[in-house]
């Protein structure tokens, strides 16, 4: 069995690297920029009023006389004598000859004159043609994650699409003769499908929006048919249950019929060991177990790992924190367990079963034990993965 800092080499080195497509800036949202943006224009495009007032060519009289006015989206050809105002609103272009805004609030308005009623300075309430980027700059490096605000700027650059690495199309594989939707009357010897749509909607926290559930009896020719339709048209496969060693655990032998490359199968883990890893052309297939705790697990550590990179998205790294209490490992396996991150350290879960869907509920963070490590001592340092819930 592989170790998991293997399991993650190999995940990383045989995932798919990101490919390219464009996006509409209303459907680009958390996915990662593929090219460096260039300004097509300065912004602002021309010099606008920030206030509501006067633009005046300034002058020691302080009064000055109302010859024109101008609205936000108007043009103006008016050239300001010294002396002369034009009424603006805030967003106006400013006429070039104005040195200064002066604020509706700063000036008494009678008989077509107003008169300034503070001292300003040039420039003052003007922002000016290109002061957040000049046309051609560099406005959006590439690798930027695209938040409402990047594509909020990519719009007001007047782009309405852009390049962004392409989400992973997904398959789940949901096996089991066992299993039955949530809402239907359970029969005996039944259990309900948690695996998912716990799965469905981590994929959805990962921004990925084309989602297909096959189910899947624990029979041959029924796994095969499905798997070799998921195969062809999805980026990713993920399958939940059939994994072990059990006679109708059928995944393992599903996927060498079809001709999938094995990376792995089984990480020397607690929870999750049973665990396929392949690739069948540009798929890439995870065999996940159906415990539902290891199947979560297994789909932070690894699957969240595949995903990002498909998505040219940063890796996530393991951080590190201070234990609340000590931990000890006996069997020589690394371990992942259910925590907590308060302000002042990791606390660990008491039920760290790997069927158990009750303890994850409040869980934050997987701690990491290596396999090598048999205590870790209340006060030391472990590493964490920050988890998606
Ligand atoms: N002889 C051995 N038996 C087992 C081993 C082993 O090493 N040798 N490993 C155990 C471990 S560890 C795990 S984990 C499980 C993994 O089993 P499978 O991946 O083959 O999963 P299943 O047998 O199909 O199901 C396991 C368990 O999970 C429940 N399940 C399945 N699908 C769902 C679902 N969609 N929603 C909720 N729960 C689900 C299923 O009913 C079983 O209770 O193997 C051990 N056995
Ligand atoms: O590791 Mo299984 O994934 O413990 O029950």
């Amino acid at each position: 069995m592989i170790s998991v800092y293997e399991a993650l080499q190999i995940v990383f080195q045989q995932s798919i690297a990101a490919t390219i497509t464009e996006a509409s800036i209303i459907n680009a949202e958390g996915h990662v920029l593929a090219e460096d943006v260039h300004a097509p224009i300065s912004l602002p495009p021309f010099q606008q009023s920030a206030m509501d007032g006067f633009a005046v060519k300034l002058t020691s009289e302080e009064n000055y006389k109302i010859v024109g006015c101008v609205q936000a989206g108007d043009i103006s050809d008016i050239i300001l004598k010294e002396g002369e105002a034009v009424r603006i609103y805030t967003g106006a272009k400013v006429p070039f000859s104005a040195d200064a805004v002066l604020m509706a609030e700063h000036v008494v308005e009678k008989n077509g004159y107003i008169k300034q009623a503070r001292p300003y300075t040039g420039k003052t309430n003007i922002k000016l043609a290109g002061e957040q980027v000049k046309k051609g700059d560099l406005a959006i490096p590439k690798n930027t994650l695209l938040n409402s605000s990047a594509l909020a700027y990519a719009a007001a650059l007047g782009l309405d699409r852009v390049k962004v690495y392409k989400r992973p199309d997904v398959a789940l594989l949901i096996t089991g003769n066992e299993v039955q939707p949530p809402g239907d009357k359970l029969e005996e010897g039944k259990i309900y499908d948690s695996n998912s749509i716990m799965l469905q909607l981590l994929l959805r926290k990962l921004g990925i929006k084309t989602i297909r559930c096959f189910y899947v009896s624990d029979e041959m020719d029924d796994t095969l048919h499905k798997l070799k339709e998921a195969i062809e048209n999805y980026d990713i496969l993920i399958a939940s249950g059939g994994v072990s060693v059990g006679d109708y655990d059928l995944m393992e032998r599903a996927f060498e019929t079809l001709g999938v490359m094995q990376h792995f199968y089984k990480i020397n883990q607690k929870p999750g060991k049973p665990i396929y890893f392949g690739t069948k052309e540009k798929t890439i297939l995870f065999g996940l177990p159906g415990n539902p705790a290891a199947c979560f697990i297994n789909f932070q550590v690894y699957v969240v790992a595949a995903i990002q990179k498909a998505m040219n998205c940063k890796e996530r790294g393991f951080k590190k924190a201070v234990l609340k209490e000590s931990i000890e490992n006996s069997n020589g396996k690394s371990l992942f367990l259910r925590g907590n991150k308060t302000v002042d350290g990791i606390e660990i879960h008491k039920n760290q079963s790997s069927s158990m869907l009750v303890s994850l509920i409040k869980t934050d963070v997987l701690v990491y034990v290596p396999a090598d490590t048999a205590c870790i001592e209340k006060g030391k340092e472990v590493l964490y993965l920050d988890i998606l819930q």
